[in-house]
């Protein structure tokens, strides 16, 4: 302002000329920057050319490496011989699978090997196959399908037998003689007998399971001298947190949750199994969809508990298919992909981008989406780690690439129309194991870099949509809110119909992910307590146990809503905050009473500097468009204030450029008026009035902005303690 001053009252010629040199310059950035700079706002200059030329990495481009069939194939092919030959090593003598060519993964082989009936049939018809590229996911219509017996898995944990190199049909009673003669020959009465007792044995495998799994500490926490800070008793998982009082005292606070059931650090991976996924593996057979999915901070064990289940139940799986439901037309089918930055990716076709549709009657299918017949487990073994590695390798190759990705492998059951092979076979049953992306990342939203956050975003609204979606199916709600994110809208068709939920918390012991653990525990906390399903009295006794150890508030404190029974449906006007900003508050005492409601103090930004008038009164500039706080909901929340704070870089842009405009002319104004017998200082201080206005203006709304900033911080560290 001063510079703008002097340079008026150097009056004259020579500074009328540099006066308009000056006034030309003024759009151009280095002219901005200076004039900023002169009037003490030149932090502003870059931050107004940053948000009008916002330089945002353009999400990651994957192309379509296979190339369809003949590239695609050429590949595969070679993959699958070797997969071919692993399947022939894997599985010799005496097993009916030997004689089965395993499925080839690259299309050209898959084709040639296409499997269109006649022979053996069924599951000893050879296996290997994939589907034409659209998976329907709601081609599993059931209602051609008789009514199955289910075989006895529950009479025994002998389902899981090591079964390389050992013959599917090799006598061992795995399935012992009583079920197999309920299957084969039994009089009718004595059928409709078994199957009644079958779906009574279906039915009591609980909708909603909820498992914690602690892993060992690490190498590096150890190094670090990290505390293991979980205790783990049968159901109950206790972590000591470490805080600090007020005059900087330690002091341990413990929280204490209740779940299905707790598996400690020495807990093996078949342990895992036995305990998540095959009580479930019968029922598929059932028209059961399943789902089972690891939730967990990046580090906390997902991949590794994730991995080795879908093999373990493909492996039971088959052993079904070749025992109880010997001949009858069943076939099993593998596909795997992943949900990145929200676009679907299909791991076992080279990464292939994948499109999702919904068809007339709202059903869902993944179009391009590869699915393999297999009939051995050495092929779903290739195919899993074929897929684990396009996985990890896929973008940067980093393992921060895995975290930002939910990985979806699916065991889909199928039966032949009528032992028909020549027609496609109609799906049954399905078991979905689902690797999420680490829960942390939900809070990468104040990342400076723009696709982070909008990853984050993305990664917190699925998480937020699965445990809604779940809770819903667990309440039995009529509206399943799965249009809440990608992943939903994938797994939809495992949200209706007579499904199952399996949720594996993982968990790091380590004193260093505290507050990523109770996160952790706390969302899987309330995708169990906080359900209708469950028996009440446990979710009181729940919900009352992790708060009783956790924090000083008197229990008569805790609002009603927090055991969420008058819930009906939560998605989305019902929103996240109403369960767990009551819950938050009951972990934090003296929290203030805006949390309590979960909506986001209002953020007043209507200011006087809204509309600033020039000197003669007319209104020109300055209409900062309205950010009116929204009063959105839950997940909407996030993206309301990325919007706000959209709204208010381009405001302050605005304003930036309007001032520029006003001086470029207000300059004019003065170049006019140099002629001798003005008075120029007239000009001059207006201009100077003019220039103090603007840059007040500025400031606040650099204030605002800050403000914001804030209160962002703020919803992501309520986000994060929330725990979804
Ligand atoms: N129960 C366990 N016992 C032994 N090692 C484990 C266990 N759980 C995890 N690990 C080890 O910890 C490391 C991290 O595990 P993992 O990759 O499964 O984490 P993650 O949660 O999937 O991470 P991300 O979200 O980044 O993919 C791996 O080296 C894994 O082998």
């Amino acid at each position: 302002m001063n510079g703008v001053g002097r340079q008026g009252q150097r009056s004259g010629a020579a500074g009328v000329h540099h006066q308009r040199q000056y006034s030309d310059n003024f759009l151009e950035s280095s002219s901005n920057g200076r004039w900023l700079q002169s009037t003490g706002l030149q932090h502003l200059y870059s931050s107004s050319s940053s948000s009008t030329n916002p330089s945002l990495p353009p999400l990651q481009d994957y192309g379509f490496y296979g190339g369809g069939g003949g590239g695609g194939g050429g590949g595969g092919g070679g993959q699958g011989s070797r997969m071919y030959r692993n399947a022939q090593r894997g599985f010799n003598g005496g097993n009916e699978f030997l004689l089965e060519p395993s499925t080839p993964p690259g299309p050209g082989n898959s084709r040639s090997r296409k499997n269109n009936g006649g022979g053996g049939g069924g599951e000893d018809s050879p296996g290997g196959d994939f589907s034409p590229g659209l998976l329907d996911l709601h081609s599993f219509d059931t209602e051609l399908l008789p009514e199955m017996p289910v075989s006895g898995l529950y009479d025994g944990a002998s389902l899981y037998r090591p079964v390389r190199g050992r013959s599917f049909d090799d006598s061992e009673p795995y399935i012992n003689n009583k079920q197999t003669g309920r299957t084969r020959g039994l009089p009718e009465n004595n059928l409709l007998k078994s199957f009644a007792a079958d779906k009574e044995k279906s039915s009591s495998v609980a909708k909603i399971k909820v498992v914690v799994r602690k892993r060992p500490l690490n190498k590096k926490e150890l190094a670090k001298n990290e505390e293991d800070i979980i205790d783990t008793h049968s159901n109950s998982v206790t972590v000591h947190e470490t805080k600090l009082k007020v005059d900087l005292t330690e002091y341990v606070e413990k929280h204490e949750f209740f779940f299905d059931a707790v598996l400690n650090e020495e807990v093996s991976n078949d342990e895992v199994y036995r305990e998540t996924v095959e009580p479930i593996v019968p029922i598929i057979f059932q028209r059961t969809k399943a789902t089972c999915f690891a939730y967990g901070q990046t580090g906390s064990g997902k991949t590794y508990t994730m991995k080795p289940l879908p093999l373990k139940a493909s492996r039971d799986i088959l052993r079904l298919m070749h025992h109880t439901y010997r001949n009858q037309g069943f076939q099993l089918f593998v596909s795997f992909f992943e949900i990145y930055g929200g676009k679907l990716f299909d791991l076992l076709n080279d990464r292939k981008k994948l499109c999702m549709r919904e068809d007339g009657k709202q059903q869902v299918c993944i179009v391009g989406l590869q699915e393999y017949r297999v009939s051995d487990v050495e092929t779903i073994k290739e195919l899993i780690e074929k897929g684990s590695a396009t996985r990890s390798t896929g973008t940067t190759g980093a393992n921060e690439e895995s975290s930002r990705s939910h990985a979806i492998l699916q065991l889909a059951i199928k039966r032949s129309v009528e032992g028909n092979e020549s027609k496609p076979p109609r799906g049954v049953g399905k078991l979905s194991f689902i690797d999420l992306a680490g829960s942390e990342r939900g809070a990468d939203t104040t990342d400076n870099d723009k696709q982070t956050r909008m990853e984050g975003a993305e990664i917190n609204k699925s998480l937020l949509a699965l445990k809604e979606c779940i809770r819903a199916l667990d309440n039995d709600q009529g509206h399943i809110p799965f249009r809440g994110s990608k992943l939903t809208e994938v797994l939809r068709d495992s949200f209706v119909g007579d499904s199952r939920t399996v949720m594996i918390s993982c968990i790091s012991p380590s004193s260093g992910s505290c507050e990523h653990t109770l996160n952790t525990l706390r969302y899987a906390d309330r995708v169990k307590s906080l359900s209708k399903g469950n028996n009440p009295k446990k979710d009181i006794l729940s919900s009352t146990f992790n708060l009783k150890e956790s924090t000083t508030v008197p229990l008569s404190s805790v609002p009603a809503s927090n055991f969420e029974d008058d819930v009906i449906d939560s998605w989305p006007e019902q929103t996240e905050r109403d369960d767990f900003d009551a819950t938050e508050e009951s972990y934090e005492q003296g929290k203030p009473l805006w949390k309590k409601n979960g909506k986001l103090e209002p953020f007043n930004l209507s200011t006087s500097e809204d509309k600033i008038r020039k000197p003669n009164g007319q209104t020109k500039w300055g209409d900062l468009p309205k950010v009116e706080p929204k009063k959105s909901h839950s997940d909407d929340d996030l993206s309301a204030l990325l919007q706000e704070e959209e709204d208010l870089v381009n405001a302050h842009r605005k304003q930036v450029e309007d001032t520029m405009n006003i001086v470029k002319e207000e300059m004019n104004l003065l170049v006019e008026a140099d002629q001798p017998g003005n008075q120029l200082d007239d000009y001059v201080s207006r201009l100077n009035t003019i220039l103090s206005q603007k840059a007040a203006g500025i400031m606040q709304l650099q204030n605002r902005l800050a403000h914001f900033q804030r209160r962002l911080k703020e919803h992501n560290v309520l986000v994060s303690a929330s725990g979804y």
